[in-house]
C-alpha cells in the first residue's frame, strides 16, 4: 500500500520548453504536473528549458498541483546540472528518466544531498526499459526519498519491440512487476502515457484498466486527457458509502468485543476496513481539493 495518500489520479507532462504550457499548467485540473526537460524538450532547448522550469516552479502559482521536474539521465551531457538545478527549485519531487538500478537512484540522491534539496524533495523513476522492469524491487527501496515508480510504456514498448494493443497484454508482465515492487516498498506508481489523442474510447479503456489494476494515477500528454482521468481514478460515490458503513458496523463490532461483522451479507475483517478507511481519506481529501 502506498506511503501516500496524496491524490495522484492525473499527472501531465509538459514540455520544460513551451512557456505557453508552463502557464496553462496553473489551470489544468491535473492533481500532479511534470515539468519535462526530457524527451519532450530538443537538444538545443535543454538549457533554457532548465532555467524556464526552475524559474517556473520558484514563481508559484500551480496551487496544490504536485510539481515534479523530469531531468535528463545522469548519462547524458545535462543530467547533473538538471539535478542540481531541480534540487534548488522547490519542486515537489526530481523524476529520473531510464533508471536501470538502485546505484542511479542512490547517484541522484548524493547531488541532491549536495545541491541543499530539502529532505523533503522526493525521487520518482521512471521505468521503461526491460532491466528497470526486472530491478524494481531494488530501485524502489533504494532511498528514503523514493515516492513513486512511473510507468514508461512509449519506451517500454520500443525495447520490448511489442504492439500497444487495446488490451495490453504485452506489457502485463512488466506492470505487474512494477506494482508489487512499488506497494512492497509502500510507494505511489503511476501508469503510461495514452498517445491517441482522438481515441476517446480507447483512452477511457486504459484509464479503467489502469485503476482496476491498481495504479493511483496515470500519466497524461494533454489537458483534454485529465477530466476523464480524474473521473476514472476518483473514488465511486457508492464505494464511499460502502466504505463508511462497514467502518462505522465494524467499530460497534468491536465495542461488542467482535473482531468481524457481517454488512449486507458480506463478511467484513479488518483489512476490508483499512481499505475503506484510505478509500475514505483519499475521497476526502479530493473533495478539499476542489
Ligand atoms: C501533443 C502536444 C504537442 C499538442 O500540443 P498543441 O498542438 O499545443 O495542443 P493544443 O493546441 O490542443 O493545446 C491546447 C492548449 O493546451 C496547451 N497544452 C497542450 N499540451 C499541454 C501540456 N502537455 N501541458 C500543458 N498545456 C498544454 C497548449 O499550450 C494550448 O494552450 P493555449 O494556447 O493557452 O490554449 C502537446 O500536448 C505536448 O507537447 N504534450 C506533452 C508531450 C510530452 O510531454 N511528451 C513527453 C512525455 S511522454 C513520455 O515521454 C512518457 C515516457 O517517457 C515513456 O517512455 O512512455
Ligand atoms: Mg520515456
Amino acid at each position: 500500500m502506498s506511503k501516500s495518500a496524496r491524490p495522484r489520479r492525473s499527472v501531465l507532462y509538459m514540455p520544460g520548453s513551451n512557456a505557453r504550457a508552463l502557464e496553462k499548467a496553473k489551470t489544468v485540473g491535473a492533481d500532479g504536473l511534470i515539468l519535462d526537460l526530457e524527451d519532450a524538450t530538443a537538444p538545443d532547448a535543454k538549457e533554457i528549458a532548465r532555467r524556464q522550469v526552475c524559474e517556473a516552479v520558484k514563481g508559484g502559482g500551480y496551487g496544490m498541483r504536485e510539481l515534479i521536474i523530469r531531468v535528463n539521465a545522469l548519462s547524458t551531457r545535462w543530467g547533473y546540472e538538471d539535478i542540481a538545478a531541480a534540487s534548488q527549485s522547490g519542486a515537489d519531487a526530481i523524476l529520473l528518466p531510464k533508471v536501470e538500478s538502485a546505484d542511479a537512484i542512490r547517484h541522484m540522491e548524493a547531488i541532491m544531498n549536495a545541491s541543499g534539496a530539502p529532505e523533503k524533495m522526493a525521487i520518482w523513476a521512471m521505468m521503461e526499459t526491460p532491466r528497470s522492469v526486472l530491478e524494481s524491487t531494488r530501485i524502489a527501496e533504494a532511498s528514503p526519498r523514493m515516492a513513486c515508480l512511473v510507468m514508461g510504456t512509449s519506451d517500454l514498448a520500443k525495447e520490448l519491440d511489442c504492439a500497444h494493443t487495446r488490451e495490453r497484454l504485452p506489457f502485463i508482465t512488466s506492470l505487474g512487476l512494477c506494482l508489487l515492487a512499488a506497494r512492497a516498498s509502500g510507494l505511489s506508481i503511476l501508469d503510461g502515457v495514452y498517445l491517441d489523442l482522438n481515441d476517446e474510447p480507447g483512452f477511457e479503456y486504459a484509464c479503467s484498466q489502469g485503476v482496476e489494476m491498481g495504479f493511483d494515477g496515470k500519466t497524461l500528454i494533454h489537458p483534454k486527457q485529465v477530466a476523464a482521468c480524474n473521473q476514472a481514478f476518483t473514488p465511486r460515490a457508492e464505494d464511499v458509502l460502502w466504505s463508511r458503513k462497514i467502518i462505522d458496523a465494524h467499530a460497534a463490532a468491536a465495542m461488542r468485543g467482535e473482531g468481524v461483522c457481517v454488512v449486507d451479507g458480506k463478511l467484513i475483517e479488518n483489512l476490508h476496513v483499512e481499505s475503506a478507511k484510505r478509500l475514505v481519506a483519499m475521497a476526502e481529501m479530493i473533495d478539499r481539493m476542489q
